[in-house]
């Protein structure tokens, strides 16, 4: 590397960093208003409208709303550098900005939303007033919805939004900083049990109890734990219970998540599962219904040079990665696009000890002493993004680790 590419990948690093610190206000308002107003999947309206005035305010930006989803959108900027008819990098950030039912932005979606919003607008800095660029640059921020229910960016890969992106980046709020963490395949199951309502003192033998189901496919579950391996997880709750004490309950409910590291680990707890469901029919003579009301999310494909090339930038501007995170591991469907798109889905830490999914998380999310940790990662995850556009041999690495991690996976 000529020490003067060296020098001009710094001074863009340098113009990114000023950049996100010149809109720093603007992008913890963005967060905040996202964090008060919280939306659940596939209903994030407020948070959808406010990001996409966002980027309509930078006319430069070339907006669509309701991008192929009612609550996605696309903004992009480009291409920089390069004749016509070059091929382009586009290179993807992607926003999620779901909340969780009753507690809110307890999985700080809000702050994955300004951390994409400032890593594109860094970006976009660092490439405005360049003209040698190895190829011409585009970038492309996708607001993904729906990632705690329905797999929002699983839609749009299908819908094709993915189709011409190269490199993808996001991060998401944990306990610690991490380049990578292993989240995990996961798959819903949805069970329905059919009984026949009685009066319950009266005539309690005419009734088919679907909450005896219920009680008994959860213990089910509960007594087929102690054989599942320690990485699979298997997690549930009855939804619908039954109406009244004085009624047999005719109809019962509960939903189930599933999870493993493997595909094929998938398959083996499924069919666990499901017996443990029908024992529970066949006990109390109840119909079942058993269906998976989201597609399954894939594990997360590591991608090792976009992870030290994370980890090297983060480094620069403090970021202290432990040598053994532990930090939490759940599933997203971010591990679908990693599939798809070389990328990477860093871990960052926010200034708490509170644990994802519990209101103190909330609070946390929402928190001025929150922002120094996000416009870090935004600048770490841009400063990424300037690496590979400039150095050619770099882009080949993260594309060699691309397709060797998922032969891997075969
Ligand atoms: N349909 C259920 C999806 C649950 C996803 C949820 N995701 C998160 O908590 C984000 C963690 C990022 N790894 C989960 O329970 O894992």
């Amino acid at each position: 590397m000529l020490s003067g590419d060296m020098e001009k990948r710094q001074q863009m690093k340098d113009d990114l960093q000023r950049c996100i610190d010149a809109h720093k206000d603007e992008l913890h308002s963005l967060s905040r208003d996202i964090w008060s107003n919280p939306e659940l999947a596939g209903n994030e309206k407020h948070a959808h409208d406010r990001l996409v005035r966002f980027f309509s305010q930078d006319q430069t930006w070339t907006v669509q709303s309701h991008y192929k989803l009612p609550t996605a959108f696309k903004a992009s900027w480009g291409p920089v550098s390069g004749g016509v008819g070059d091929p382009v990098l586009n290179v993807g950030f992607l926003c999620e900005y779901d909340a969780l039912p009753g507690i809110g932005h307890a999985c700080g979606h809000n702050l994955i939303a300004e951390v994409g919003a400032a890593a594109a607008v860094g970006l976009k800095a660092a490439l405005e007033n360049q003209t040698e660029l190895p190829l011409p640059v585009k970038i492309t921020v996708l607001g993904t919805p729906a990632e705690e229910e329905l797999g929002g960016k699983i839609e749009l890969i299908n819908a094709g939004a993915f189709a011409d992106i190269d490199l993808v980046f996001m991060a998401h709020p944990a306990q610690q900083d991490a380049s990578f963490h292993p989240c995990i395949i996961i798959e819903e199951m949805l069970v329905k049990y059919y009984g026949k309502a009685s009066h319950a003192a009266a005539y309690p033998w005419e009734g088919v109890n679907a909450l005896d189901a219920a009680v008994l496919a959860y213990s089910n579950i509960s007594v087929l734990r102690q054989q599942l391996k320690p990485d699979w997880r298997i997690h549930g709750i009855i939804k619908h219970g039954g109406e009244k004490p004085n009624i047999i309950p005719a109809y019962t409910e509960l939903e189930f998540y599933l999870r493993t590291p493997l595909l094929k680990d998938l398959c083996d707890l499924k069919a666990k599962a499901e017996a443990c469901f029908r024992a529970a029919a066949g006990a109390t003579g109840c119909q079942v219904e058993i269906t998976a009301p989201t597609p399954t999310y894939y594990n997360i494909l590591p991608n090792a040079t976009l992870a030290s090339l994370y980890e090297s930038n983060g480094k620069a501007l403090g970021i202290h990665f432990p040598e053994q995170p532990t930090s939490f591991c759940g599933s997203t469907d971010f591990g679908n696009v990693s599939f798809i798109v070389p990328g990477i889905h860093p871990f960052f830490y926010i200034c708490t000890d509170a644990l994802n999914h519990t209101e103190e998380y909330t609070e946390a999310a929402g928190a001025e002493k929150a922002q120094l940790y996000t416009l870090r990662t935004a600048k770490a995850l841009s400063m990424t993004a300037v690496d590979v556009v400039c150095c050619p041999d770099l882009l080949k690495k993260v594309r060699d680790d691309f397709r060797l991690a998922k032969l891997k996976q075969k």
